[in-house]
């Protein structure tokens, strides 16, 4: 669905012109050789298939074609990156673009009310590097707490003291203050302090911490996946270092429509390529890593057509879960004066050579995101964070389009609430849910391959009413916070004026603030578990611990799709990490090699 004005595409093409006419007069250089793929036979066959370049796929495709005896051929829908998703601080304008999978709920009761048709727009990456090209490239791996659940839950082999290796090792750990021994050195994904204000990583009475080392509860700067002061997707740290070995073939434009399956076992797929049908064999293994909803959209394409008459080989609780992290918008703050710089200094050429020639500047940016607490409210039910605060120096009242496009407001609800502030400055708190007791869920439209599934995402379902309270006690918590020093020297006041739709209800009571998140919750990008990974009596369970298809042979799902609980933080290095324990488990099996 387009919904991007032609100012938000003409502005994405200045950027991209600029790039390239630096680079034409010498005054940048950009290192980027453009993909090759070898002329395509009808029929191919190879070792391996990996379906999908993203998150879970780049980490695979790296591991896998270290084996150079195996011959490894990747299918991947998109293309190649763009320059708009190398620079950090444009990165929310991708999601305007053919990079994104473009992707919507129904509407639902009660919730999204401020969005356009009711509907959260759920974007994913569509290129090499998948979602990694398109998100905001937090670096968290999630909680100790997250994994041994996982764990305890009947998926053997995925505590943190077993994952903890290959954290380690898929990472080059250069921010500041970290906890050296639980950091990696020398691994493909780089972590780098990016531009931050001096007030971001406030106290307001919680440790200040590597979130990704020793403990979780706490303050610290985002961590940036980045590499000198670029994006480090999978795309550019995992694929393009090792995209000329000669055992592997990545095929763009390549949308994989089924997986052949004979006698229960998988035996290569069926894609489609430049409006032409083809087929691929594999000698021994089809592996999916085409994200949470296309793992499973294939996956019931392939497997559990029965609703459209087509044969049913398994059936599995494929995208019967899908758990998200919703996010609050709404909680908007104005300040006296700007705490960095002004939108117009990251056009300017300056900023560019400094990001180019240097790796450095305003424009390693994560998309305004500068500071996060995980904290635990009074209703946390575990011992882990069950909300997390992310510090914005932006807020969308300042430039829908460009900086809040991707929530898909409302123009109404936009013009009546926000727009009166696009002069203001402004700044921002995202309130996240992180263990949502609320589920959402997915199911096939038709047995058409190119026709969305149908989304559901199910936010404040819960009997309970557990999620409705946290959050509100995250909001609570949100503005304590942001009223402490150091933000008062700025004149930091709360935007207090009734949200539009709620004014009935008396400010901050509790039937207000969920009004209001009624209006304005949407998601954070963190879709999981519609293949789950769980033991054979997990009526859930769609793969087990070796992350293999119950009930198909030779095919496995390696993406965030087979999470079984949503993790404590952000979902792109665990979906490195799967990517990694996918080919570890791989290698083990078949050449007994384990590391
Ligand atoms: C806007 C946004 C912001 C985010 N911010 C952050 C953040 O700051 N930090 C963080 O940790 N996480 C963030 N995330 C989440 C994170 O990026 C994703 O959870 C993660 O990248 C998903 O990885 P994946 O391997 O499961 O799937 P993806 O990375 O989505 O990869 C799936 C790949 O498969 C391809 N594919 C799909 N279908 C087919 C098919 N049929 N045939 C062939 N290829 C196919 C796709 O084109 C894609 O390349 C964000 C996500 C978004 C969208």
């Amino acid at each position: 669905e387009e919904t991007t004005s032609e100012d938000v595409h003409d502005f994405i093409q200045s950027i991209r012109d600029k790039v390239i006419n630096l680079e034409a007069s010498g005054e940048i250089k950009r290192d980027y050789e453009p993909y090759k793929e070898p002329p395509l036979q009808d029929e191919e066959t190879y070792d391996f298939i990996i379906v999908g370049a993203g998150s879970g796929g780049s980490a695979l495709i790296h591991r896998l074609s270290e084996i150079s005896d195996w011959k490894i051929l990747v299918l991947e829908a998109g293309g190649e990156p763009d320059i708009i998703t190398d620079i950090p601080v444009w990165s929310t304008l991708a999601h305007h673009t053919h990079l994104n999978w473009k992707f919507f709920t129904e509407t639902e009761e009660g919730v999204a009310m401020a969005l356009d048709g009711q509907r959260m727009h759920w974007p994913r990456g569509k290129s090499l590097g998948g979602s990694s090209i398109l998100n905001y490239m937090i670096f968290s791996r999630g909680a100790k707490e997250d994994y041994d659940k996982w764990a305890r839950g009947g998926n053997p082999g995925w505590s943190y003291k077993e994952v903890l290796p290959f954290f380690k090792k898929l990472e080059t750990c250069k921010i500041h203050n970290r906890d050296v021994e639980y950091r990696g050195h020398d691994g493909p994904i780089n972590v780098e302090n990016a531009y931050q204000s001096d007030a971001a990583a406030q106290n307001a009475g919680y440790k200040n911490l590597d979130y990704n080392g020793k403990e979780h509860q706490g303050v610290s700067y985002c961590q940036a996946t980045t590499k000198k002061g670029f994006r480090c997707s999978g795309e550019r740290c995992y694929i393009r270092p090792v995209k000329n070995r000669k055992n592997l073939t990545i095929r763009l434009h390549s949308h994989v429509t089924k997986v052949l399956i004979k006698n229960k076992t998988a035996y290569g797929v069926q894609f489609s390529k430049d409006g032409k049908i083809y087929r691929a064999y594999a000698r021994k293994e089809v592996i999916l890593s085409a994200g949470v909803i296309n793992s499973a959209h294939t996956l019931l394409l392939s497997a559990q057509l029965e609703k459209f008459g087509i044969e049913l080989v398994e059936d599995l609780p494929v995208g019967q879960k899908i758990y998200d992290h919703p996010v609050y918008w709404g909680l908007g703050f104005t300040l006296d004066e700007p705490l960095r710089y002004n939108v117009e200094d990251a056009l300017q050429d300056k900023a560019f050579k400094e990001l180019y020639n240097e790796g450095t500047g305003i424009l390693h940016d994560l998309t305004r995101a500068e500071s996060l607490i995980f904290i635990k409210t009074p209703l946390a039910t575990e011992n882990v964070s069950d909300i997390e605060l992310i510090f914005l120096s932006t807020h969308f009242s300042k430039d829908q389009e460009v900086f809040g496009g991707n929530v898909k407001l409302s123009k109404e609800f936009y013009n009546k609430m926000y727009k009166k502030y696009e002069d203001k400055i402004a700044v921002g708190c995202l309130i996240v849910l992180m263990h949502p007791e609320s589920y959402g869920r997915m199911e096939l439209k038709s047995a058409d391959p190119f026709e969305y599934p149908r989304l559901y995402h199910g936010y404040f379902t819960d009997a309970e009413r557990l999620d409705m309270r946290t959050m509100i006690a995250g909001i609570r918590e949100a503005i304590r916070v942001m009223l402490s020093p150091p933000f008062n020297k700025h004149g930091i006041k709360l935007m207090d004026e009734p949200m539009v739709g709620c004014e009935q209800h008396k400010y901050d009571s509790d039937e207000y603030w969920e009004c209001a998140l009624r209006h304005l919750t949407s998601t954070l990008f963190h879709q999981t578990t519609t293949c789950k990974m769980g033991p054979a009596n997990d009526p859930e369970a769609v793969v087990d611990n070796r992350l293999r298809v119950y009930g198909v042979n030779n095919l496995r799902v390696a993406d965030t799709s087979v999470i079984p609980i949503q993790i404590t933080g952000h979902t792109n290095v665990p979906g490195f990490l799967v990517g990694e324990m996918a080919a570890n488990i791989i290698k083990t099996e078949h050449l007994g090699v384990h590391e």
